[in-house]
């Protein structure tokens, strides 16, 4: 997960491979509270892993449900039977609605049958974000709910007991949010004595989510008859039961980035979006519908789809998108890539989701280049010609579905824009629902090696390279090379065969055939863990020993060119900048005085357990810089373009900061 002020995506000019989808945003809330609320213990899988699930298990302990994550991933909740052990709690949801609304008419009820006073709260979006109609009918139905802020949005109290008043319908508007017509549904069979009546005010919105409700209430063993979409009938007697074991399907709105990643960029292999199927139970699955009109081609199999690009460039479509409210962001990004325009209409809650996407929407496009036109309720985006393609820092106001659905504008090669970086502010926000969002795009999109960012760090040993290199790559969200390893592994890998430090051939032979992987942070040769193995001082002679011949270096050229992957790269070494990467960005030639660098490794070694000696040390790194400077193949020295860094007097952190600043400089993007 990238917690970065911002994220620089390389443009991106395919994709192919296979993502397996994070479990529905939707269906692990309501699981979750129908879990909680239910008799009898339930075994949720597949369950999302994010922050909005997070909150809403935090709550659901909070009031009394006790619930553990086996070691697959899965949640068991033993549920309540419909009665809080607690008669207080104080619940911070985020920004999760999906936890708010629902969790607002639990308890809401539960206080008002049994006594109590709970509290709701979220983040200051959240208190943004309105829950009046909710509460109108919830006090309609004799709830005591208090509001602890601005009146008709969080945060809330639930407070009890007071008489319910169940035998009238209980009204509640449809035409904002369906949530608010899901939360009643999922809590009113805890007071179901008698048939609870529920009437729709206006014309219900995102029905699909609705279907999800009533389809997840049927596996609780509660059967609401609906008549069209108006009104709804808890039968009496109703009583939420677990049905033991669970299965969450696929996001489908998260596979709404791969659907489009593969209708734009996969054109040989196709994109496979694996957790969900044409059957599934959430509405976003018809994106897939919507990009088919675009130009996608989609092949449907039993848990997965296939998307491939079809027709290019896609075409503009005009959608009423009431029932794929959220999947239909896409569409918008989407539509930058087709020959005509795009109108999405039915978009009203799109302004009060996480942020008003229509507005945020609008903005964001506008920078890159688009023209857009934005209504109450609706958008319409232009075609962004090739050369109109502008360079961009795309505000995400934190909000996942914007970083999500705006990580596609990085493909602007294919419209046959000059390719150039987009940047992401804020990358984090799909913690939400997605947190290795980015992760499984960078698995799935192929660019060319050229347009990767490479930011070098050479210079002698010990002056910090490595620690500068990694701090510096974690504020980027970029992998790191630490070529020096490859050599000390040559060296230990010789040593370990019995092979001569001055054996070219067999070094080399040994060299390109190295068994090493790098996982975690940690180093491999085939099982064996050699992280610490490659630190010792011994071993690092023999790297220095082994590195000034020229066949070695050779045959570990190909595989340190192999880490230049998206989103981009930190190389640290003694000629990233001048043989290996020669056409980076940002090369660094970092120094510091010996007797600092000696203190340093002294350090380093005590706190790892070796024993050392200083003036032994300062020796050492003095003869391996000779050997390393002197040597005719790749000598240590700064390339031309180097920015010199003399660390001897600055702290990490100064040295981490002169090197983003440089780096910051080098890419200005506008806004
Ligand atoms: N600016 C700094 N001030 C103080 N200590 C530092 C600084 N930079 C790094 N160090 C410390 O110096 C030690 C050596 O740093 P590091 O291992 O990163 O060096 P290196 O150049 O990568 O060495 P090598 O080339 O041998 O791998 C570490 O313990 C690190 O924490
Ligand atoms: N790009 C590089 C990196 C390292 N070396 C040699 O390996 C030795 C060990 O490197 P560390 O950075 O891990 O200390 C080093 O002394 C160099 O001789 C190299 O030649 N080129």
């Amino acid at each position: 997960m990238l917690k970065i002020p911002f994220l620089d995506l390389p443009p991106l000019r395919g994709a192919a491979g296979t993502v397996r989808l994070p479990g529905s945003k939707s269906i692990s809330n309501r699981l979750l509270l129908l879990a909680a609320l239910a008799e009898g213990e339930t075994r949720i899988e597949q369950l999302l892993d994010a922050d909005d699930t997070a909150v809403m298990l935090e709550a659901l302990r909070a009031l009394g449900c006790a619930w553990h994550r086996g070691s697959d991933g899965s949640v068991t909740l033993r549920g309540l039977g419909g009665h809080l052990p607690v008669s207080a709690a104080d619940c911070f949801l985020g920004n999760a609605g999906t936890a708010m609304r629902p969790l607002a008419a639990a308890l809401a009820l539960l206080a008002a049958r049994d006594g109590g006073r709970y509290t709701l709260r979220g983040v200051p979006r959240m208190h943004e974000r309105p829950i009046r109609d909710l509460v109108d009918a919830l006090r309609g139905l004799g709830c005591q709910i208090e509001d602890l802020g601005q009146p008709g949005y969080p945060p809330l109290a639930l407070c009890g007991p007071s008489p319910l008043r169940l035998a009238e319908p209980v009204r509640v508007r449809g035409d904002v949010s369906s949530q608010f017509l899901t939360a009643l549904l999922l809590t009113l069979p805890l007071v179901a004595q008698q048939d609870v009546v529920i009437e729709v005010e206006g014309e219900l919105i995102s029905k699909p989510y609705v279907e999800i409700t009533l389809a997840l209430l049927a596996r609780f063993g509660v059967q609401v008859q609906r008549e069209g979409w108006q009104r709804f009938i808890i039968p009496a007697g109703s009583r939420l039961r677990s049905p033991g074991r669970l299965v969450v399907e696929g996001d489908a709105s998260a596979a709404s980035y791969f659907i489009a990643l593969g209708a734009l960029a996969a054109s040989a292999e196709p994109v496979r979006i694996e957790g969900i199927g044409r059957d599934a139970l959430q509405g976003d699955v018809r994106f897939a519908d919507a990009a088919a009109a675009m130009g996608a081609e989609i092949r449907w199999l039993d848990h997965a789809l296939e998307v491939k690009r079809g027709r290019w460039p896609l075409q503009g479509i005009e959608l009423d998108c009431v029932a794929i409210p959220d999947a239909a962001m896409t569409l918008a990004v989407m539509a930058l890539f087709a020959d005509s325009p795009t109108r999405l209409t039915g978009i009203a809650s799109w302004r009060v989701k996480e942020t008003d996407r229509i507005a945020a929407m609008a903005a964001e496009l506008r920078k890159l280049g688009a023209h857009v036109a934005e209504g109450l309720d609706w958008i319409e985006v232009q075609p962004l010609p090739a050369p109109a393609w502008q360079r961009a820092a795309i505000h995400t106001y934190d909000d996942h579905r914007m970083a999500m659905c705006f990580s596609l504008a990085a493909l602007h090669p294919l419209a046959g824009a000059q390719p150039q970086a987009l940047r992401i502010l804020d990358p984090g926000c799909v913690a939400k629902t997605f947190p290795d969002y980015f992760e499984t795009l960078f698995s799935l999109v192929q660019a060319d090696p050229h347009d990767v960012p490479v930011l070098c760090i050479d210079g002698p040993t010990a002056s910090g390279k490595g620690t500068l290199a990694d701090q510096v790559a974690q504020r980027l969200g970029y992998a790191v090379l630490d070529s020096g390893a490859l050599y000390r592994a040559t060296a230990l890998a010789a040593q370990c065969a019995g092979v001569s430090l001055q054996d070219e051939e067999r070094l080399a032979s040994l060299a390109a055939t190295l068994p090493l992987h790098f996982d975690g942070g940690r180093c491999f040769l085939d099982d064996e863990d050699v992280t610490d193995a490659l630190r010792a001082e011994a071993v690092g002679q023999g790297a220095s020993t082994v590195a000034a011949l020229p066949k070695v270096r050779q045959a570990l050229h190909q595989l340190q060119l192999s880490f230049r992957r998206v989103p981009g790269l930190v190389a640290d070494g003694r000629d990233m900048g001048t043989a290996i990467f020669p056409d980076s960005e940002l090369k660094v030639f970092l120094t510091a005085s010996a007797a600092k660098r000696a203190e340093r490794r002294h350090k380093q070694l005590m706190e790892k357990g070796f024993s050392a000696n200083i003036t032994g040390l300062l020796r050492d790194l003095e003869e391996r810089d000779a050997r390393d400077k002197n040597r005719s193949a790749s000598p240590l020295k700064p390339a031309q373009d180097a920015r010199l860094l003399d660390n001897s007097d600055l702290d990490i952190e100064a040295s981490v900061n002169q090197v983003l600043t440089w780096w910051s400089e080098g890419r200005p993007f506008p806004g």
